[in-house]
């Protein structure tokens, strides 16, 4: 799935450059006859792109492929944790003609590669994917420069699940938001806000379907070996918790009950996070009231984790800004210039010619 992922994110960005051309020069109105403007989109020069160890080729892609459509010339930082797959995305570059030098791949640790990297003069921006610790280091670095940098980072999600659900449909997005891929992605909805009147309907059902609830959090029996954790879900837990405010990277929900949609909201949007969002209600009105009433740059309706490359990606708070995918993705990579000219045939009038004086 990620293969067809990354064809299609670089098949959308490569129609996104081609439709560049026309959108050069698009005339700004002004309020004097006497001027001209329009506007050019140009190239920001050379960019890092630093992304995270999950997803390593889809994230490093929602970067790369705006990156050369907008006339970049790009250094990719993979993590050091799973480069090869960015390698290889090298290798195909080459193979399909893309120029030497346009496409760079510099593997190696965040503080041997990552750093140097981000804080270099002759890179123009920093466009970074992973932790909020890590973003705010290459900020304050970037800062020095006065560098452009756009921020994807952690988050903390929550999914609100209305009493005026289907319960298998809800309980379904509830474990994919939060459970697809171990947990390990930035937007898992990971903390699950649901009516009190359903929460006891909500844990029979769970468990007649087999989940294990209230319990997991141990390494798996039959695993001795290797980084592995029970899926795990959490119930009773406080909102200052460190459980329900930090991103555990991880397949582990935490589950508070509300009795109406204030409160819910309410416990939704407390948190300095603000990526993902999910509300699950059979009534639209109060999916739309939900959705605007969300602190996130992200809202999924009666689903969780579903991702276009032709929608806006990313976060608001501490999980980030500026946006990676759609054309949102592309001026990412873009400056604005304006070009105005003083098209009229008087004297500007600045000065009075001396026969008028
Ligand atoms: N918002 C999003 O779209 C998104 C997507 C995926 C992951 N994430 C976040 O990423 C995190 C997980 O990824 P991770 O563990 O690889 O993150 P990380 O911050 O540890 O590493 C990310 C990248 O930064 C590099 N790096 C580390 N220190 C550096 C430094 N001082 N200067 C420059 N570069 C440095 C690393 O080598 C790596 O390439 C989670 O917080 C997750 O939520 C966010
Ligand atoms: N579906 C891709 C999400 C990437 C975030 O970690």
């Amino acid at each position: 799935m990620t293969k067809d992922d990354v064809a299609g994110c670089f098949e959308y960005y490569a129609d996104l450059a081609e439709g560049l051309d026309a959108k050069q020069k698009a005339p700004v109105s002004l309020p004097m006859e006497t001027f001209k403007s329009y506007v050019l989109k140009e190239s920001l020069g050379v960019v890092a792109l630093i992304t995270p160890w999950n997803y390593p080729l889809l994230l490093a892609t929602w970067k790369v492929a705006p990156a050369l459509a907008a006339g970049c010339t790009a250094i990719l930082k993979p993590s050091e944790l799973a480069s090869v797959t960015c390698l290889e995305l090298a290798d195909v570059c080459r193979e399909v003609g893309l120029p030497p030098g346009v496409l760079n791949i510099l593997t190696g640790l965040g503080t041997e590669a990552g750093a140097p990297l981000a804080s270099h003069p002759h890179v123009d921006k920093v466009a970074f994917t992973g932790s909020n610790a890590t973003g705010s280091r290459i900020m304050a670095s970037a800062a020095q420069m006065v560098k452009p940098v756009s921020m994807e980072l952690g988050g903390k999600s929550p999914i609100i699940v209305f009493e005026d659900v289907d319960l298998d449909k809800a309980a379904e997005w509830t474990l994919f938001g939060c459970f697809w891929t171990n947990g390990q992605i930035c937007s898992a909805t990971s903390r699950l806000l649901v009516h009190y009147d359903k929460t006891l309907k909500f844990i029979a059902t769970a468990k007649s379907e087999g989940a294990t609830i209230l319990s997991g959090g141990n390494r798996p029996k039959h695993l001795n070996k290797g980084f592995f954790v029970e899926p795990t879900i959490i119930t009773d837990v406080t909102t200052s918790m460190q459980i329900w405010r930090e991103e555990v990277f991880g397949p582990v929900l935490c589950v508070k009950t509300f009795s109406n949609e204030d409160e819910a909201i309410e416990l939704a949007n407390d948190t300095h996070y603000g990526l993902g969002a999910a509300v699950i209600s059979n009534d639209p009105e109060r999916c739309d009231r939900v959705a605007k009433a969300f602190r996130s740059g992200i809202v999924w309706v009666n689903c969780s984790q579903p991702c276009f490359c032709q929608a806006p990606w990313g976060g608001i708070k501490r999980s980030g800004f500026g946006r990676d995918l759609g054309e949102w993705g592309l001026e990412n990579y873009l400056s604005v210039k304006q070009v105005t000219q003083y098209i009229s045939d008087e004297p500007w009038g600045w000065y009075q010619p001396p026969s008028k004086l």
